[in-house]
């Protein structure tokens, strides 16, 4: 019962943590369509900020709808709920001091809303890996959008299910204009510059 829940304060504090890594810790969310390339980016980005020497950690798909957000589905309330948990998580890897990497369809302005909100807007950069429709579906990763159409999945992003791109991305990716490598660039060279 929440009312005889008693906070703790412990000694150590993120800003201690972030001392001794010597860097900020905070939130890089991709957002995009599946099959946009925010795993592809993402991992990049992750190797390259730990060659950095910096304490960096992704949460994706895998990892969490297969185990914190298990029996999570797809409808509009799953998503926002299935955000809302990865954004307290997310929130707990910024308290240890980790750069957090996050990499979900989050669909909609008020999804990323809630995310924004629960990680706190100072340490939450939004990435928009944009890529047209027609493109995530030439690419068809894992075969999805051939199912999605042929309407044996539902609710799926883009084809029956909404996807909002952000107004004003931190940073903004058009995959279908540049590389990978030259992605992961303007990823690095934009928190380089910021942290
Ligand atoms: N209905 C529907 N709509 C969209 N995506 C679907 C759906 N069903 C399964 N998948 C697969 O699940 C991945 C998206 O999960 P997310 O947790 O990122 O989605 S969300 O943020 O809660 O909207 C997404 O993975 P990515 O391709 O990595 O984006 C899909 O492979
Ligand atoms: N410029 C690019 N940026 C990212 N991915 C790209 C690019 N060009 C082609 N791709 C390919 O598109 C696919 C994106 O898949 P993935 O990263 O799993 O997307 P998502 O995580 O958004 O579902 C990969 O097969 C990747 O190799």
């Amino acid at each position: 019962m929440s009312e005889n829940i008693v906070i703790h304060d412990y000694d150590l504090s993120r800003n201690d943590r972030n001392k001794r890594n010597h860097h900020k810790s905070f939130v890089l969310w991709f957002t995009g369509l599946s099959g946009s390339g925010k795993s592809t980016i993402a991992n990049q980005v992750e190797v390259e900020l730990f060659k950095q020497n910096l304490q960096v950690y992704s949460l994706d798909g895998d990892n969490i709808r297969s185990g914190i957000n298990k029996g999570l589905g797809f409808t509009k309330e799953d998503r926002l709920e299935n955000l809302r948990r990865i954004a307290e998580v997310a929130k707990l890897f910024v308290d240890a001091g980790h750069i957090t990497i996050a990499a979900f369809v989050s669909p909609l302005i008020s999804d990323r809303e809630q995310v924004k909100n629960i990680v706190g807007q100072a340490d939450f950069i939004e990435v928009f890996v944009d890529t047209s429709l027609e493109e995530c579906e030439r690419r068809d990763v894992k075969g999805l959008y051939k199912k999605a159409r042929a309407g044996e999945i539902k609710n799926f992003t883009g084809i029956d299910a909404p996807y909002e791109a952000p107004i004003n991305p931190d940073i903004h990716i058009k995959t279908e204009q540049v590389s990978v490598a030259e992605a992961v660039k303007t990823i690095t060279n934009y928190l380089n510059n910021k942290f």
